[in-house]
C-alpha cells in the first residue's frame, strides 16, 4: 500500500453553531480517483475546500503530502500550488485572454519564462481540445469551453492533486459531456490524484476507484463504484441513489 497523499483524521468544522464536518476520517492514496456525492448542504464542498485550505477546519488533522496543514502562509501558498481546484463557476479572469489566464500563474508564481509558460499553456489547450481559442476572452466562449480552460489553467500549475467542485453543474446539458470527456481523459492518462464532487454517476462508474457518500457532515458510506451503486449498504445511501437515479 503506497503512502497516503492526503490524510484526514477526525476532522471537525463548524460554521458558527452549525457542525458542518463531523469526525471525518479519510485516507487517499497517490493516483487515486475519488468521487464524493451526497445531498445539497451535506458538506462536500467544505470538505474538499479544507484540503487546499480555502476553508479552515477547527479540530483534527489534515495532512497533505506528509505535511500537516497549519496557518503558515508560506505553507498555504505551497499547498495551493500542489493542489489545483476547478470550481462550479470557472473563476476565470474575464479581462484576460484564455492564453493570459493560463500563463499568469506559471509566470508569476512558478517563475517560468513567458515562452515556457506559453508552450505549456498550448499543450494543455490541445489536451482540453480548444487550442484555437487561445486569443479569445472567456466571455466569448461557451460554458463548456470556459470550464475546459479552467481545467487547463489548473494543469498548467503542474499540480499533484486536483479537486473538482461540481464542475459540470452550472453547464447546459449539451456541454456536460465535453467537460466530462476531458476529465475522464485526465483520470485515465495522467495518474494524478483526483477528488471530484459530482452527481455524474456515469463518470463515477467509469473512472472512480472509490465513491464516497456524505450526509449531514459525515461520511456515511464508501466503496468501489460497482459495490456502491449496485449494493449500497446504508439506507440513506439507498434513498439518495434512488432520488438521483430516477
Ligand atoms: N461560509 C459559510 N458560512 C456559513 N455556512 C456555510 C458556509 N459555507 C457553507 N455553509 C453551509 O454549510 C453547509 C454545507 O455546505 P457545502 O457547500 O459544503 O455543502 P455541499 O454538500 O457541497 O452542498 P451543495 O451540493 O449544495 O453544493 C450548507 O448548509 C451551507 O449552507
Amino acid at each position: 500500500m503506497p503512502d497516503a497523499i492526503i490524510r484526514l483524521e477526525d476532522v471537525n468544522k463548524w460554521y458558527g453553531q452549525f457542525h458542518v464536518l463531523r469526525h471525518i476520517d479519510l485516507t487517499v492514496s497517490p493516483g487515486e480517483r475519488i468521487v464524493i456525492c451526497g445531498p445539497s448542504g451535506s458538506g462536500k464542498s467544505t470538505l474538499i475546500r479544507c484540503i487546499n485550505r480555502l476553508e479552515e477546519h477547527q479540530q483534527g488533522r489534515i495532512v497533505v503530502e506528509g505535511i500537516e496543514l497549519t496557518n503558515d502562509l508560506k505553507q498555504i501558498e505551497a499547498i495551493r500550488r500542489d493542489v489545483g481546484m476547478v470550481f462550479q463557476h470557472f473563476n476565470l479572469f474575464p479581462h484576460l485572454t484564455v492564453l493570459e489566464n493560463l500563463t499568469l500563474g506559471p509566470v508569476w508564481v512558478l517563475k517560468k519564462s513567458k515562452a515556457q509558460a506559453t508552450a505549456t499553456a498550448m499543450k494543455y489547450l490541445e489536451r482540453v481540445r480548444i487550442p484555437d481559442q487561445a486569443q479569445k476572452f472567456p466571455g466569448q466562449l461557451s460554458g463548456g469551453q470556459q470550464q475546459r480552460v479552467a481545467i487547463a489553467r489548473s494543469l498548467c500549475m503542474d499540480p499533484k492533486i486536483m479537486l473538482f467542485d461540481e464542475p459540470t453543474s452550472a453547464l447546459d446539458p449539451e456541454m456536460v459531456k465535453e467537460v466530462l470527456d476531458v476529465m475522464v481523459g485526465l483520470a485515465q492518462e495522467s495518474g494524478m490524484t483526483m477528488l471530484c464532487v459530482t452527481h455524474e454517476m456515469g463518470f463515477a462508474r467509469k473512472v472512480a476507484d472509490r465513491v464516497i457518500f456524505m450526509d449531514q457532515g459525515e461520511i456515511i458510506e464508501q466503496n468501489t463504484p460497482d459495490r456502491f451503486f449496485d449494493a449500497p449498504e446504508n439506507e440513506r445511501t439507498r434513498l439518495f441513489l434512488s432520488q438521483i437515479l430516477h
